[in-house]
Order: C-alpha cells, then structure tokens, then sequence
C-alpha cells in the first residue's frame, strides 16, 4: 500500500474511533447507574447533612455513601435535566451560562447541622448548575461546606473558588473541596472503587480542619 494510502487508511481509522468513543460517552451520560437505597438508622446524626444533585446517578451513589458513613440525613435535589440529549445539550449550555434553574429539594432539617456536604456531578469544569441553584436558596450560616463532585477528567478551581465564594456569601465556611474523577469512557472506576475512594477521602477531611468529622468519628 502507498503511504498515501496508509496515512488516509489511519486517519480514517482515528475518526472512526473518535466518533464511537464520543458516541459511547454521550450514551453513557443517557443512562441511569442505580445505587444501594439508604436510610439514616435509628435516629439519625444531625450533626451532618447530605444534599446531592444527580443527574445519571453516579453523583448519588458517592452522596449516599458520605451519608451511611455519619448515619447523616440526606436529600436529593431534583431539576429538569432529562436523560437524553436535550438534557445533555440545556446542561451544557446552563453551566456555560452560569443559568440558576428551578429546583426541587427533598425535604430536611439542618437546623442542628454543623457540617454539611453538597454532592454534585461536574458541568463544564464546575458544580452541576442545580448546586449553585441550592447555595443561592439556602442559610447556610455556621455550617462547614465539604464540596463533593464526580467527573470524568477535570474541574476548574477557578469555578471551585467562585462556588465557595457564594457559599461565604450565604453565611457558610467552605472547607474542603473533594473531586472524584472516574475517568473517561473505557477507563472508568468501578462503582466499588469510586465508593471505596469516597470513605478514604471523607475520613481524610479530619486533617483538613473540619471539627465536625473530627468530632463525628472520634465518637
Ligand atoms: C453536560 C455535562 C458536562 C460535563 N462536564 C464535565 C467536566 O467538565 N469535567 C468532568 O470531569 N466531567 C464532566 N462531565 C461528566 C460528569 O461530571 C460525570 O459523568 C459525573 O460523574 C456524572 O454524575 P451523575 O451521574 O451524578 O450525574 C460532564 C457531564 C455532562 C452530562
């Protein structure tokens, strides 16, 4: 074969797999990865509150694990960001926008918390555009705000910093932002291994100063 041939031969071979691959990951974004079902036991640790936001149930799964680890109250953010490619397209272009959708939130009392986590997937380099919508609704005056976000490659701490910015301006302490990559299309982590990476670096946030977790796991 000519080398012409051979360098068109690989070119279109590339193409192939670059569209299969953004294929598959837009697929994947479309589906909903279900997770264990929890529930504080007993009465629960008021000390620590749980708010997510998911959209394909990745998210979830981390945000309900933080909660099992505290036996914490947990509550889910719901807004209109369907599961198909409209979905897709209006939470790109929500997240580029800086847009505030309407939100729902689950029902919970924070009256009695002292550290509160905010779980989110990561859109565009920052939190899913639901979160920014709960920090702008919500007291969060004496809380500690441990930000935990799933993603795929990256996040901006540009956008973490403005994120935290807003979370001062409604009376919260930003402590520690905590992202869990779990990589690209045909790379990604298991579901055990993302959980089991969410306990490791919860228990970690006892060095980053948060005297809630500190006290929390003494107990
Ligand atoms: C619209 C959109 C934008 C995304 N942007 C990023 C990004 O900038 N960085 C990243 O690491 N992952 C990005 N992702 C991947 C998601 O953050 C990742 O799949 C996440 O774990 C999904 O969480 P969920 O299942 O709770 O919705 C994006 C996904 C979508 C749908």
């Amino acid at each position: 074969m000519s080398t012409r041939k051979s360098i068109l031969l690989l070119a279109l071979t590339m193409a192939v797999l670059g569209i299969a691959a953004f294929a598959l990951m837009a697929v994947k974004d479309q589906t909903y990865v279900a997770s264990e079902a929890y529930a504080p036991v007993g009465e629960p640790n008021r000390a620590i509150a749980v708010v997510y936001y998911s959209r394909s149930g990745h998210s979830e799964a981390v945000a309900r694990e933080v909660a099992r680890t505290f036996n914490a109250p947990i509550a889910r953010i719901a807004a209109d960001y369907p599961l198909d490619f409209s979905g897709q397209g209006k939470a790109v272009s929500d997240a580029n926008a800086g847009e505030l959708p309407r939100i729902e939130v689950e029902p919970v009392d924070l009256d009695l918390a002292r550290c509160l986590f905010l779980v989110s997937p990561t859109w565009m380099f920052r939190p899913a555009t639901p979160l920014w919508s709960y920090v702008e609704q919500t007291d969060l005056t004496g809380k500690e705000i441990v930000l935990v976000t799933t993603g795929n490659s990256r996040f901006e701490q540009t956008e973490i910093d403005a994120f935290a910015r807003r979370v001062e301006a409604r009376g919260g302490r930003f402590i520690h932002h905590l992202f869990l990559r779990r990589g690209r299309i045909f790379w990604q982590k298991s579901r055990e291994d993302l959980l089991a990476e969410a306990r490791a670096r919860i228990r970690d946030l006892r060095r980053r100063g948060s005297a809630t977790v500190e006290l929390v796991i003494q107990a």
